[in-house]
């Protein structure tokens, strides 16, 4: 049974801040060179000053259901509890981690495959400025698509799907999560709306059959039927892997424009996020008050 973590508890305040998407380029099959470069580009996204820092989906890793059991590390968070970072055996948690803590900035690990017990899941972790792990979310939709002729994809051959709803709080605005595939899936985002999220941020691997036509499309769409802003961070296309991703990490606002977006080499996105927009679609064109659950028999309105 799905399960919406941290409910019942009232959102910060809404605050403006600087967001920062990573779009990392060149992730090889040498894990230990995927988080040097992710470091690296941590720490020259960090040279701005952002308040929040994202990484792309599978950033350690090459992207495909073969590799995920190969790349998977054992994480051990129980949402809720304080980590044991020193006793992690997750090379990648570390680095987030650590990182983190020097740049004192939040980050959005983008995500990594993880394993616990005999699962792997397609999970996303999230680090404070103290370089705390706060918050977790395993991939709730996976990506099993056959398009004939153009691509066919199944991560539920080797991956598990997670089965909670997850956000977290900072201290400028409350932050939704998901993983690339949960973007086609409204009933999500529209969760994490109604738990006062101003933001949803799905680090993301499109394709180049659907990345052109439904990437910002599903964006845009999430961001304005839930009037919050939503951002993706892709890797950056790479036409030598075994999966070539769309690229165009993006943010849009709660009126759906596009406030930035990243061609598809490597690039790191910055953006400011004003809370005016979100008030002001708001006031503007109230559907968050004017939804009728009472005609709508199978939505669960407390969520
Ligand atoms: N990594 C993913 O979940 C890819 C999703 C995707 O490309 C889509 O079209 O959906």
């Amino acid at each position: 049974m799905a399960t919406l973590m941290s409910k019942l508890t009232t959102p910060p305040v809404f605050k403006r801040f600087s967001l920062v998407l990573v779009q990392l380029g060149g992730v090889s099959a040498n894990k230990a060179d995927n988080l040097k470069h992710a470091r690296e580009m941590i720490l020259k996204a960090a040279g701005k000053k952002p308040d929040l820092i994202v990484l792309p989906e599978c950033f350690n890793s090459p992207y495909g259901h073969v590799h995920f059991p190969v790349y998977a590390e054992k994480i051990g968070y129980v949402p809720g509890t304080s980590y044991n970072l020193a006793q992690s055996e997750s090379d990648s948690v570390k680095m987030l981690s650590s990182v983190a803590k020097e740049i004192g900035t939040w980050i959005i690990g983008g995500s990594i495959p993880e394993r616990d017990a005999d699962q792997v899941y397609n999970t996303c972790t999230v680090y404070n400025p103290q370089g705390e792990l706060v918050a977790l979310h395993r991939k709730v939709h996976l990506f099993d698509i056959d398009i004939p002729g153009k691509i066919k994809f199944k991560e539920s051959e080797t991956l598990t799907g997670g089965n909670t709803i997850n956000f977290f709080d900072t201290e400028f605005a409350r932050v939704g999560l998901g993983i690339c595939y949960d973007v086609r899936f409204p009933e999500q985002a529209a969760i994490l709306a109604r738990q006062g999220c101003h933001i949803l941020i799905y680090p993301g691997a499109f394709n180049l059959t659907t990345g052109p036509l439904h990437w910002e499309l599903l964006q845009r769409a999430r961001a304005v039927d839930n009037q919050v802003y939503f951002a993706m961070c892709s890797p950056a296309r790479d036409m030598s892997a075994g999966y070539h991703a769309w690229g165009h990490s993006m943010v849009v606002d709660p009126m759906a424009k596009v406030l930035g977006e990243a061609q598809d080499g490597e690039e790191i996105v910055y953006v400011d996020i004003d809370p005016e927009t979100f008030d002001s679609a708001r006031a503007g064109i109230p559907v968050t008050q004017q939804r009728r659950f009472d005609v709508y028999p199978d939505v669960n309105a407390a969520r």
